[in-house]
């Protein structure tokens, strides 16, 4: 056996000690105490050896309290065949012979359960009643023995005189019963007012009042009436059910906290469930009752504890949660005017302010990717440098802002000569950088001309006068190793080569 296991049922047979002592509660002031102490003791936590101790002394008294309870059970079958005979030795009458028969079925089967007792003296009134009631044929039919004990006339309590004689003989029976049932103290004045009652009775309409305070005090002693027992089982086993839907169906909402609070509930649960079966298993309802009292107070402080504790962890919970949803919505706040305001910069940080147009960082950050999605798919890339042919003679010559006008139209005059997929860069002062995708060089220089054309065809308005404005552009074609900055610097090398050769051409690196 593990130690864990070893454990849980040391705790197990803790609990079945201190729950059978609860049921033995009741039945034995000198008892009592005795079974208190067991369970103060298992409260305590005592070790074995003291348990052990507190058990050996409860022993005898648990013994004693058997013996007195087999007694009174023998005393409750010899008094329940000492009633029927009675009604059998009655000449006049016939007892009906099944009713006797179920009767003295019922007292074997259950005159060891005191809970049945109430039962047991029911159905023989029950036996009584028809017995007295089956008229002989030469007289009048009698009314239903109870409906002659309560609306009695005096004719026929006078003509009853056989009845009455019984009556007076189950009196004496009842009340030798009751001598000998060993009841509580709690019951003495109880009986001694019972007893006289009925050896003192010679009137036949007090008995049925005086039967029903027999069974009354018998069930006082052992409980209850059948169905009030049952129906208590009943509302308990309800408000059981109640609590325990409510602490599982907590226990669900609550099942992402603490691991501490689930290990509550299920403590919680098992109380619940131990409660229950305790219930269910219980014949004594005095001792029902104080284990249910008991129990049910356990219950409801732990519950009261869960709830406070669950209370403050609620509260904490819905303050957290609220700050963590108001840091959210102002997170989120934040952080969209701090992307806004990122893709601004970042937009700005990558776009040339003069001509719009993305500009050298833009360049650096779109390039290699390009080459290696080029280089790796095996598409061809091409890649033009292009620089406005003595530009600084225009600036020199029409003005700076002259030269800004002609930085703004030039890449408006390339744009025009470029596929959709073809990207265009200013780099620097008068450079620009075209990138032609899924390009090869005979494409990119037709298209190089074409700009090149393009911008040496078109009027340059300075001041009202037509100017022409030339470009030169060198061009290469991405090889299969090359990183970025190599494909730069040969058609940089091309260009310098056109502007060497004249300006005003394009110049590839075939
Ligand atoms: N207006 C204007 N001028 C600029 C700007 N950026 C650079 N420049 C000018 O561009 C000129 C570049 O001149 P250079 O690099 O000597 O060459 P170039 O005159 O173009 O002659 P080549 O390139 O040899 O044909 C300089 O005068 C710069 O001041 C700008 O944003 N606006």
């Amino acid at each position: 056996m593990t130690e864990s296991s070893s454990d849980a049922l040391i705790e197990a047979l803790r609990k079945a000690v201190s729950r059978t002592s609860m049921l033995a509660e009741g039945n034995d002031p000198e008892l009592d105490s005795v079974v208190r102490n067991i369970r103060q003791s298992i409260a305590k936590g005592a070790d074995a050896e003291a348990i052990q101790d507190v058990l050996n002394n409860a022993e005898p008294l648990l013994i004693k309290n058997d013996e007195a309870r087999d007694n009174r059970a023998k005393q409750v079958r010899e008094t329940m065949h000492e009633l029927v005979d009675l009604l059998e030795k009655q000449d006049n009458l016939k007892v009906p012979q099944n009713e006797k028969k179920n009767l003295e079925a019922q007292v074997r089967s259950h005159w060891q359960t005191p809970s049945q007792w109430p039962a047991l003296l029911h159905a023989y009134l029950q036996l009584a009643d028809h017995t007295l009631n089956q008229a002989p044929s030469d007289a009048a039919p009698k009314s239903s023995f109870f409906q002659r004990l309560f609306n009695k006339r005096s004719d026929e309590q006078k003509d009853s005189k056989n009845d009455q004689e019984i009556m007076q003989q189950i009196s004496h029976t009842l009340a030798g019963l009751i001598n000998n049932l060993s009841l509580p103290s709690d019951f003495d004045d109880d009986i001694v007012d019972l007893r006289k009652a009925l050896l003192g009775n010679q009137d036949l309409q007090q008995l049925p009042s005086l039967l029903d305070e027999v069974i009354n005090l018998i069930m006082a002693t052992i409980g209850n009436t059948q169905e009030g027992l049952a129906n208590y089982l009943n509302q308990l086993n309800k408000q059981l059910a109640s609590i325990n839907s409510s602490v599982v169906s907590n226990y669900k909402n609550q099942k992402n906290l603490s691991e501490s609070r689930e290990g509550f509930d299920s403590s919680l649960q098992q109380q619940v469930a131990d409660t229950s079966a305790a219930a269910q298993s219980a014949d004594n309802l005095e001792s029902l009752k104080s284990l249910i009292a008991d129990r049910m107070s356990t219950i409801s402080s732990t519950m009261t504890e869960y709830r406070t504790q669950m209370h403050e962890q609620e509260k904490q919970a819905t303050q957290s949660i609220s700050q963590l949803r108001n840091k959210v919505v102002r997170m989120e706040k934040d952080s969209t005017s701090l992307r806004t305001l990122l893709k601004e910069k970042l937009a700005q940080a990558m776009t040339d302010a003069l001509t719009d147009l993305p500009n050298r960082a833009a360049y650096q950050d779109a390039i290699l990717p390009l080459c290696r999605v080029m280089q790796s798919s095996k598409k061809p890339l091409c890649l033009a440098v292009c620089d406005i042919d003595h530009f600084k003679k225009v600036n020199d010559t029409w003005g700076h802002l002259a030269g800004d006008k002609v930085l703004r139209l030039v890449p408006k005059q390339i744009r025009s000569a470029l596929d959709k997929e073809d990207l265009i860069f200013r780099y620097g002062g008068e450079e620009f950088v075209i990138v032609f995708p899924n390009t090869n060089m005979e494409q990119a220089e037709k298209r190089s001309e074409a700009i090149r054309q393009q911008v040496e065809k078109t009027p340059f308005n300075m001041n009202g006068e037509p100017v022409s404005i030339s470009v030169s552009i060198g061009i290469s074609q991405l090889q299969a190793n090359d990183e970025p900055e190599t494909l730069f610097s040969k058609a940089d090398k091309q260009l310098y080569s056109a502007k060497e050769t004249g300006r005003n051409k394009v110049m590839s690196d075939k």
